[in-house]
């Protein structure tokens, strides 16, 4: 008999045709109180569990007492209460590796974008006010040569280092627990204390996951030390900034500008701060979003599932001690 699995993502057909072929597959809108009332009992069959969003915890586990394998299509899994996984022999597999350098492009995006004021100046274009050759006040700031200090030297913050040092000749700063030997010796890139990193980066890049030790790690104080004319951007997980903290340092002029792909509460609120000043650039959560690396993040969660199910989990696993 084929594992039950629960889809509260949709697939293309090939790929939901792949799972078919190994699983049953009951799909859902999605992991809200009202979808798993309505298929109570299917949660109570269901070993697998594959889509992206919404939070799985000890609660919802509860309602599922045969699960053997999450699958999330995210290489993040901060939504994931991986202590009550690991509790009920759960594995937890994601999306690494497939992502990286998509997310990279982004972050890089960000840099250039906030940088020489892409969204905002072509707006002020877009809105007729180009009337004679521009002055000081459309200028922006050089990216190339300056200091770019990451925070989360794992694999996007490597990707985004190989951009920023190769493609725009900057140097790297990245605060870790530990000496990263290939950044250092493939970019000459130097570790640093967090507040050193803060005082000295021209862009500050967060490539973080949200833990509890993450969580606001960069707030009031930590965003007095940053150069005036500094830019932030944040493509980890929103609450790795404190985001009060972070609009009253930009109302007050402290920094050059905010690139950010990820916010507090998403979507972000129609009448938050962030989205009328004009040195901040907002992205919808679109850092893996393409075509191309959002095909392979499915591709990889649903052969994960397989995989996992089928007691593999050498790859994409979060929690491999889950199965002892
Ligand atoms: N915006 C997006 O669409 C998007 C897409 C993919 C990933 N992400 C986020 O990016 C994160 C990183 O992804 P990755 O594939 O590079 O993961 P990764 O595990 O390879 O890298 C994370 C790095 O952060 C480091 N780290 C963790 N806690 C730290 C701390 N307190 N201080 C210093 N360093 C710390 C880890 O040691 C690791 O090197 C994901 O967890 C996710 O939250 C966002
Ligand atoms: O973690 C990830 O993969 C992205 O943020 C998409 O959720």
């Amino acid at each position: 008999m084929k594992p039950a699995v629960i889809l509260y993502k949709k697939l293309p057909d090939d790929l939901y045709a792949r799972l078919a072929e190994q699983c049953d597959v009951t799909e859902i809108s999605d992991l809200s109180p009202e979808s798993q009332q309505q298929h109570a009992a299917v949660f109570q069959q269901a070993e697998g569990l594959l889509g992206s969003g919404g939070k799985v915890n000890g609660e919802l586990l509860a309602k599922m007492p045969n699960l053997r394998v999450c699958s999330s299509v995210s290489v993040g899994y901060d939504n994931f209460d991986v202590d009550a996984l690991n509790q009920r022999h759960v594995v937890l597999m994601h999306t690494p590796t497939v992502l990286t350098e998509t997310v990279a492009d982004t972050m890089m995006a960000l840099v250039l974008s906030t940088a020489r004021r892409v969204p905002e100046l072509d707006a002020w274009v877009k809105a007729g006010n180009w009337q004679k050759s521009i002055g000081p006040a459309q200028f922006g700031i050089d990216v190339h040569h300056k200091t770019l200090g990451i925070l989360g030297m794992g694999r996007i913050g490597m990707a985004l280092a190989q951009r920023a040092h190769f493609g725009f000749g900057m140097k790297i700063l990245y605060n870790a627990r530990r000496e990263h030997e290939e950044a250092q010796s493939r970019f000459g890139a130097q570790r640093c204390e967090l507040e050193a990193l803060l005082k000295q980066s021209d862009f500050v890049c967060i490539s973080l996951p949200l833990t509890e030790e993450t969580h606001h790690l960069i707030g009031a104080a930590e965003l007095e030390l940053m150069k005036p004319d500094a830019v932030l951007i944040n493509a980890g997980r929103g609450p790795v900034v404190d985001e009060q903290a972070l609009i009253a340092a930009l109302q007050a002029g402290k920094l050059h500008a905010a690139g950010l792909d990820v916010f507090e509460q998403e979507p972000v609120s129609a009448d938050s701060p962030l989205l009328s000043l004009p040195n901040v650039v907002t992205l919808p959560h679109i850092g893996s979003a393409t075509h191309e690396t959002r095909y392979g993040m499915m591709q990889d969660a649903v052969e994960n599932l397989i995989a996992a199910l089928g007691g593999s989990v050498e790859k994409n696993c979060v929690n491999p001690q889950a199965l002892k």
